[in-house]
C-alpha cells in the first residue's frame, strides 16, 4: 500500500502543486490519477519515488516513509513508466529492459534472460529486442517501456501518461495488455492521465484533482460516476456519465432467447454455428453481426442493439459459438437496472 499523509509540495518559486494530500492507494490495485492540466499529479506520483520530495507530511510505501530510504535505491524498487518512454537511444531494446537488473548486480545473462522474457510478456518478438527504440513504432517503444519498468519485479509501478503519445486503436491495445498483465502480476499501480475513459477502464480506484493540487474525490469508478462529490468532478467526467458507468458492467445477465427464425431478418451461422451476417429473407441483403460474449459491457450491447437491423444482440461463448440473443428492451432494462444498482452502492459505501 501506499499513503500520503497531509502532504504538501511547494516548489521554491512558491507554487503549490500538492496541497494537504491524505490519500491511500491499495496494494495490489490500480489507482489512477485525474485532473485538468498543472493540477499536481505528476509531482504526486513522483514523491513516491523521490523524485520529488515534499515540503511536508508522510508518504509510506509498504509501511516504510519513503524519506528514511535512499532515494537512488527506492528508484530503482520502483518500476516507472513516462509518456515518451524515456527508452536509452543508443542502448538496444533488451538491454534498455535488462538497466535495472544490471543496476542491481543481477549479472549480464541473466539479465538478459530477464529481459527477454519480458519482451515477450508484454507482447514483442526476440527479434524486436535487437532493435534501438528509433527502429520500433510508438506504441512498440511503450511496450518496451513497460517491460523495463517490470524487469527487477518491483511490486509498485508509477506510469505518468504511459499511453499519452500513441493513436486510440495502439492506446486502446496497450491498455488491454497491461490489464492482462495486472491480473497475473497484481501490482501496485499508480497511473496518470488526462482520459477519463482511460481512468474508468483501468482504474481500481480514482483520484480527481483540481488545480492547487487538491484531491477532490476518490472514489471505484462506478461509485464516482455514479455520484460525483460535486460539479467540478461531473463536468471533469463529462456528459456520457450514464454511458460510462454502462461500460464497466458485464451483460452477463442480461436474458437470452433462441433466434429468431422465418421473420424478415435471420442469422446466419456457419458449421459450428459461430454467427457470420445478418441476411435479408426479403432481398438477401446481408449485414454485419458484432457478436458479444459475457464479459462484454452493457455499453457494447445497447449499441449493438441500436446497430443491429433487428435489435437484437447476438451472444455467444469464448469459443465464439451462438448461445442465444437478447432483445433491445431486455439490454435496456438491464441498463437502467445497473444505474439504480451503482446509485444503492455508492450509497451504501458513503
Ligand atoms: N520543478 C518545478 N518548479 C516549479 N513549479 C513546478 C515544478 N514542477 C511542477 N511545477 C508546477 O506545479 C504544478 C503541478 O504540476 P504537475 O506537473 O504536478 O501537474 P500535472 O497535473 O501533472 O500537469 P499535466 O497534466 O499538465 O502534466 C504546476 O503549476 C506546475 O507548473
Amino acid at each position: 500500500m501506499i499513503q500520503f499523509d497531509a502532504v504538501h509540495k511547494r516548489f521554491p518559486n512558491g507554487t503549490t502543486a500538492v496541497h494537504d494530500l491524505s490519500l491511500e492507494m491499495p496494494e495490489g490495485g490500480v489507482t489512477v490519477l485525474v485532473g485538468s492540466s498543472g493540477c499536481g499529479k505528476t509531482t504526486t506520483l513522483r514523491m513516491v519515488n523521490r523524485m520529488v520530495d515534499p515540503t511536508s507530511g508522510t508518504i509510506r510505501v509498504g509501511g516504510r516513509d519513503v524519506l528514511e530510504q535512499d532515494a537512488a535505491e527506492l528508484r530503482r524498487s520502483i518500476g516507472y513508466v513516462i509518456q515518451q518512454s524515456g527508452l536509452f537511444p543508443h542502448r538496444t531494446v533488451l538491454d534498455n529492459i535488462a538497466t535495472v537488473p544490471l543496476l542491481l548486480g543481477w549479472g549480464r545473462r541473466k539479465a538478459r534472460a530477464r529481459a527477454a522474457e519480458l519482451l515477450e510478456t508484454v507482447g514483442l518478438t526476440a527479434d524486436a529486442g535487437k532493435r534501438y527504440p528509433h527502429q520500433l513504432s510508438g506504441g512498440q517503444q511503450q511496450r518496451v517501456g513497460v517491460a523495463r519498468a517490470l524487469a527487477a519485479d518491483p511490486p509498485v509501478l508509477l506510469m505518468d501518461e504511459p499511453f499519452g503519445a500513441v493513436d486510440p486503436v495502439v492506446r486502446t491495445q496497450l491498455q488491454d495488455e497491461l490489464l492482462r498483465l495486472q491480473k497475473d502480476l497484481s501490482k501496485t499501480i499508480v497511473f496518470v492521465t488526462h482520459d477519463i475513459d482511460e481512468a474508468v477502464r483501468l482504474g481500481d480506484r480514482i483520484a480527481v484533482f483540481r488545480t492547487g493540487g487538491q484531491l477532490v474525490q476518490c472514489a471505484p469508478p462506478a461509485e464516482l460516476l455514479a455520484r460525483p462529490a460535486d460539479d467540478f468532478v461531473a463536468d471533469f467526467l463529462g456528459a456520457e456519465r450514464g454511458l460510462k458507468l454502462l461500460s464497466l458492467t458485464p451483460l452477463t445477465d442480461v436474458p437470452q432467447g433462441p433466434a429468431p427464425e422465418g421473420g424478415t431478418w435471420t442469422l446466419a451461422l456457419d458449421a459450428a454455428r459461430k454467427p457470420l451476417h445478418w441476411r435479408s429473407t426479403e432481398t438477401d441483403a446481408e449485414l454485419p453481426v458484432r457478436p458479444l460474449k459475457d464479459t462484454d459491457s452493457l455499453l457494447s450491447a445497447l449499441n449493438e442493439s441500436v446497430a443491429s437491423p433487428t435489435g437484437l444482440v447476438v451472444r455467444v461463448d469464448t469459443d465464439g459459438v451462438l448461445t442465444g440473443v437478447s432483445s433491445r428492451e431486455d439490454v435496456h432494462q438491464r441498463a437502467g437496472r445497473a444505474h439504480t444498482e451503482a446509485l444503492t452502492e455508492a450509497s451504501v459505501a458513503a
